[in-house]
């Protein structure tokens, strides 16, 4: 059932992946399912990176040496864990939105969008029993020194992805949805 997936997706962190490769036609199915997300005029503005093996270092890398330089309020256990954090998931999706460059549409739009397609793959990557999330850390503001982006390219975050043990604990949320609806 469709409200199962829905509600037994999780946010499973690196901390939580086993050494367990993905493979290829795993990342793959991931993606094809990213590309079925709505989108208005059919911009189609998601952009993804698949980063394994060395990549994967490098942007640890990156991502430490970055935030040493440039992130606000230094703390030494985020700057581990921007080194080790790459290196626990199998496999890291950059997320990336192209802006439509007539701007035929608000950008919020093609976020949204690119959301979408994020929520298709995290439910993908969960029905395949994949862990995954999305991180969203401050220096994403800097991938453009990381990258080669197209013009209007930006990036939103990281989609790591690793295979976990055991069962994932149960979801909740703070208020019911009744809380978060008015009917009219
Ligand atoms: C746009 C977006 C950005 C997120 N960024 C982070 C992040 O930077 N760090 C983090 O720990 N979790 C991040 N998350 C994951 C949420 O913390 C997680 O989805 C939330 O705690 C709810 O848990 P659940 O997904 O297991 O239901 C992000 C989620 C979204 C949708």
């Amino acid at each position: 059932m469709i409200s199962e997936i829905i509600s037994s997706r999780r946010a499973v962190y690196p901390a939580q992946y086993n050494s367990d490769p993905i493979s290829k036609e795993e990342i793959q199915a991931i993606l094809e399912a990213a590309n079925w997300a709505p989108t208005h005029r059919r911009t189609e503005p998601w952009r993804f990176k698949v980063l394994q093996g060395d990549a994967k270092k490098k942007l640890a890398g990156f991502l430490a040496k970055t935030y040493k330089e440039k992130g606000e309020n230094f703390s030494e256990v985020k700057y581990r864990k921007y080194q080790e954090n790459p290196l626990k998931a199998a496999c890291i999706i950059a997320i990336c939105m192209q802006r439509d460059p007539s701007e035929s549409i608000p950008e919020w739009e093609e976020i949204a969008s690119t959301a979408m397609a994020v929520q298709n793959m995290w439910l993908m990557a969960s029905t395949m029993r994949i862990g995954s999330y999305w991180g969203s850390p401050g220096v994403i503001k800097y991938m453009n020194e990381f990258f080669e982006m197209e013009d209007g390219e930006r990036c939103l975050g990281f989609f790591y992805m690793g295979k976990y043990n055991g069962e994932l604990p149960e979801g909740h949320r703070k208020t019911p949805i009744s809380e978060k609806t008015t009917w009219l």
